[in-house]
């Protein structure tokens, strides 16, 4: 997720040399320089599993840091790195299920902290990032996480307890999203279709009418609406959608996501 963010703001124009990140392994580490355009290389990356000082090293003197590991690590993570932050540094969390109080807990006293939830479009300067800030971030720090987190997508400040929601809709959507054109591709192979124009279909037409709704000032059920001619072809697959259950089986899925996301909160409190 941190990948994305970081290509996301790289590629929005922020300066290598000012973004030092750290993977486990020297693979990973090799891996996500590989993704980067070589103008953007110059970016530091150390790997916490061939040197122990890596993640501490990275953190000093930074005035943003973004904790980018699985949930279950995150606090070990931010108790590893607690004396090697600047007093004033801003440290935000992208994790699922780690709530503010946790991640202060895990600091030292009065360090400022944001919860976010990003999502994987951020990539390409797509996301969706929310950001709720906890006990001690002050205005001017929020005010330089937007700065900050800019260039990777829209950044929204919400409350911490509207974060499972954020999380059911946006946090896990793009998922929903690839779902659904794999569904269409299933589809059209079911259909005669071959693999590969299949693919091609779903993928272009998802993305298009992503596009579309970024693009257009309409809203999504204006959009529908246009594709649907009366009587037409369309009308008939949506009414099928639509008797299947299609909106109350995504309240579902969003549901599902967001008390996960309150679940692990219980699971990994300490
Ligand atoms: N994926 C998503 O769409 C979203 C994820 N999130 C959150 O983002 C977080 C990361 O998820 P995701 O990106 O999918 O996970 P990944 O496993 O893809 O990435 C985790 C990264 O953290 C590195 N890492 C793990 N432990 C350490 C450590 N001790 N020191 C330094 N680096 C370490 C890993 O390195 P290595 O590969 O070498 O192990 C890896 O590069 C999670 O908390 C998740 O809840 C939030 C919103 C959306
Ligand atoms: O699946 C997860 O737990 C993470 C959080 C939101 C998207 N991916």
């Amino acid at each position: 997720m941190n990948g994305s963010i970081m290509a996301g703001l790289l590629a929005g124009g922020t300066d290598p040399s000012s973004v030092r990140a750290t993977t486990r392994s020297p693979e990973s580490a090799e891996r996500l320089r590989a993704s980067l355009p070589e103008d953007q290389r110059g970016v530091s990356i150390y790997s916490s599993g061939s040197d122990a000082e890596a993640n501490r090293r990275a953190v000093e003197g930074a005035d943003v840091v973004l904790l980018g590991v699985k949930p279950k690590g995150i606090l070990d993570l931010a108790e590893e790195i607690a004396g090697a932050l600047k007093p004033d540094a801003l440290v935000v969390s992208v994790a699922a299920g780690i709530d503010v109080a946790m991640l202060e807990g895990a600091l030292a006293e009065g360090q400022p902290v944001i919860r976010s939830m990003p999502n994987t479009p951020s990539r390409v300067g797509r996301g969706v990032i929310a950001l709720a800030p906890g006990t001690h971030c002050t205005a001017d720090q929020l005010a330089l996480a937007h700065e900050v987190l800019k260039n990777s997508g829209t950044v929204i400040d919400v409350r911490e307890d509207q974060i499972d929601a954020v999380t059911g809709i946006s946090g896990s959507g793009p998922a929903y999203a690839f779902f659904l054109a794999e569904a269409m591709q299933k589809a059209g192979e079911a259909m005669g279709l071959d693999v590969e124009t299949a693919r091609l279909l779903a993928k272009e037409t998802v993305s298009g009418a992503g596009e579309l709704l970024h693009a257009d000032d309409a809203d999504p059920e204006a959009l529908r609406l246009a594709v649907c001619s009366p009587n037409g072809t369309t009308e008939r697959a949506i009414n099928a959608f639509a008797e299947g259950g299609l909106v109350e089986l995504t309240e579902r899925a969003a549901r599902a996501s967001a008390e996960r996301n309150a679940e692990m909160v219980e699971e990994l409190r300490r």
